[in-house]
């Protein structure tokens, strides 16, 4: 009698089961859209790809497989074309972030939780929280804070000197010049990591795990609550090391908390300058009309703090790697520093304003982001209540869409058969309409309203140090038969770039 039971709940569950997943796998226009099977009814797939560290290539290789659209869950579809960024990223579209974000929110050392501008969801709190300091990330405002970033360079070309015949490790040296600068920049105070060559407090590896869990926990977030967002466990895993090296949002908060705490006891302030650093231009709009509290001040700073070193560094890599791998790009580029150097138009350390003067040079960074864009997971939105529609497919409300900038920048029918090449010609040598069909096609920082608050802080960074290490130093990889090593968690970061790095004859006072 029991076993007849037990065999009668047990083919009922399994009729449920079946018919729960029948449920999903069939959902109303989702049921069309191709994609591998387990991963249109199970998030597992998602959750596997992710923490595989490669998600950017098995999009790529789904889209290959698939087309335009792949369903890569129940409730998500990946889209390759860049014509729907627009609809889908654009100013004033009604797309929100999804709750992937969500797991991004910040949390203080006793445990407050706060979304961060990257991380809100509410479009009205996200623009309130945005607008005081959205001048202060303009390249006009920008460029007023050059002599930082100067100070930054001079120092990794006085340590590179110093590493004649050596093969150094060059990623992370790149590492420690962004992490020095978007701390000099934020808070006036540099953390030293190049002078001390080391990662300080360990903001680096804090940063790098709890990416790995965001990026990983973000495919299935309704379980961040019973994990790290859940403020007793995040106080258990503390004592389990794997564990608590995922568990770092606090401590990242905490060294964006000292930061503001040494700058406003005034300790990092080398000149009574009113004007002098990122803070003191969000401050200032509190003087005028518009407030800036203290809590939102630690936001912003915290959000430099975890935003703004990786994806430069990673940018940085990219294009030294490119041109180390074409020689001929490389030698081109060299030729373009080396005619305005000889031409006297070229100061030391190298100008914002005479860097955009090099057409080659922001040629070669276009295309180092487009062949590495430093997100490799899909930007997800949520399709808005009245559902919508994309080209064949129309799409229900709730339905969670999003493009791979990985996959958007390798579309054959933007960049043609080359699309795997370096070659930055194709941004000089377009004519006025295909460049601007590719630049509506570039990804690297996200698109419209919610797009990338500090990319002119590193296209600032970027512009002046490449042309200025490739003038001082003949760059080379030390094995150029290996390639790097490429991880994803949500950042797509390179480690292995070992380079030699030569001093050259220089017509430059050094
Ligand atoms: C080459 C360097 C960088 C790249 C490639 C990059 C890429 C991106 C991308 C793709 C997004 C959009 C994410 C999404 O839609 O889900 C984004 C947003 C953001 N980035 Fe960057 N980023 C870079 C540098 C920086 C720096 C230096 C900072 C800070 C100082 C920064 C701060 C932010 C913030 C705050 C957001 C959210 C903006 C908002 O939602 O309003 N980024 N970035």
């Amino acid at each position: 009698m029991l076993q007849a039971i037990t065999r009668y709940g047990l083919f009922l569950a399994l009729i449920g089961a079946a018919a729960y997943f029948f449920r999903i796998r069939y959902r109303k226009g989702l049921q069309d859209i191709p994609g591998p099977f387990w991963a249109s009814i199970l998030s597992f797939d998602r959750v596997i790809t992710t923490a595989s560290g490669k998600q950017q290539h098995k999009h790529l290789q789904y889209h290959n497989t698939y087309g335009p659209f792949v369903r890569v869950g129940p409730n998500h579809v990946s889209i390759s074309r860049g014509e729907f960024i627009t609809q889908i990223y654009g100013i004033g579209n009604a797309y929100p972030k999804s709750e992937f974000y969500s797991v991004f929110d910040a949390v203080t050392p006793h445990g407050v939780r706060f979304p961060t501008l990257f991380s809100i969801r509410d479009e009205k709190a996200h623009k309130s929280l945005k607008r005081p300091v959205a001048s202060a990330f303009s390249m006009t405002s920008l460029v007023e804070l050059e002599p930082l970033t100067d100070i930054c360079i001079e120092i990794l070309i006085s340590k590179l000197n110093r590493k004649k015949g050596q093969s150094v490790d060059f990623g992370t040296w790149l590492h420690w010049y962004a992490f020095d600068v978007i701390t000099s920049l934020t808070f006036s105070t540099r953390q030293g990591f190049m002078e001390t060559e080391t990662d300080v407090d360990g903001i680096i590896n804090a940063i790098e795990g709890r990416l790995v869990y965001n990026s990983i926990i973000g495919q299935v977030p309704f379980l961040h609550k019973f994990l790290l967002g859940n403020n007793f466990i995040a106080a258990c895993a503390q004592a389990v090391p794997l564990l608590a090296k995922l568990n770092t949002v606090r401590s990242i908060v905490k060294f964006a908390a000292s930061q503001l705490e040494k700058r406003s006891m005034g300790k990092s302030l080398p000149s009574n300058d009113q004007n002098h650093d990122l803070l003191d231009r969000f401050r200032r709009v509190r003087d005028s009309e518009e407030v800036i509290t203290n809590g939102d001040l630690l936001n912003h700073a915290a959000s430099n703090v975890f935003a703004g070193s990786d994806t430069t560094a990673i940018s940085l890599r990219s294009m030294f790697y490119y041109l180390c791998k074409n020689k001929r790009c490389y030698e081109k580029l060299r030729e373009e520093i080396d005619n305005m150097d000889k031409e006297g138009s070229l100061s030391s350390p190298i100008t914002f304003g005479e860097a955009s003067r090099m057409p080659y040079l922001q040629a070669c960074m276009k295309e180092a982001m487009r062949l590495h864009p430093a997100v490799g997971q899909m930007l997800e939105r949520v399709v808005p209540e009245q559902g919508a529609q994309f080209g064949q497919h129309w799409l229900p409300s709730g339905t969670i869409v999003g493009i791979n900038p990985w996959v958007v920048s390798r579309e054959r029918t933007v960049y043609g058969e080359d699309v795997d090449d370096f070659r930055p010609e194709r941004w000089l040598d377009a004519t006025p309409e295909a460049a601007k069909y590719m630049q509506r096609n570039f990804l690297a920082f996200g698109s419209g309203g919610r797009s990338c608050l500090g990319k002119n802080i590193s296209l600032l960074e970027m512009s002046k140090l490449v042309p200025q290490l490739l003038r001082r130093f003949d760059i080379e990889l030390s094995s150029p038969m290996t390639d790097w090593t490429l991880n994803t968690y949500w950042f797509v970061k390179q480690t292995d770039l070992f380079c030699n790095i030569k001093k050259r004859p220089t017509m430059e006072q050094s």
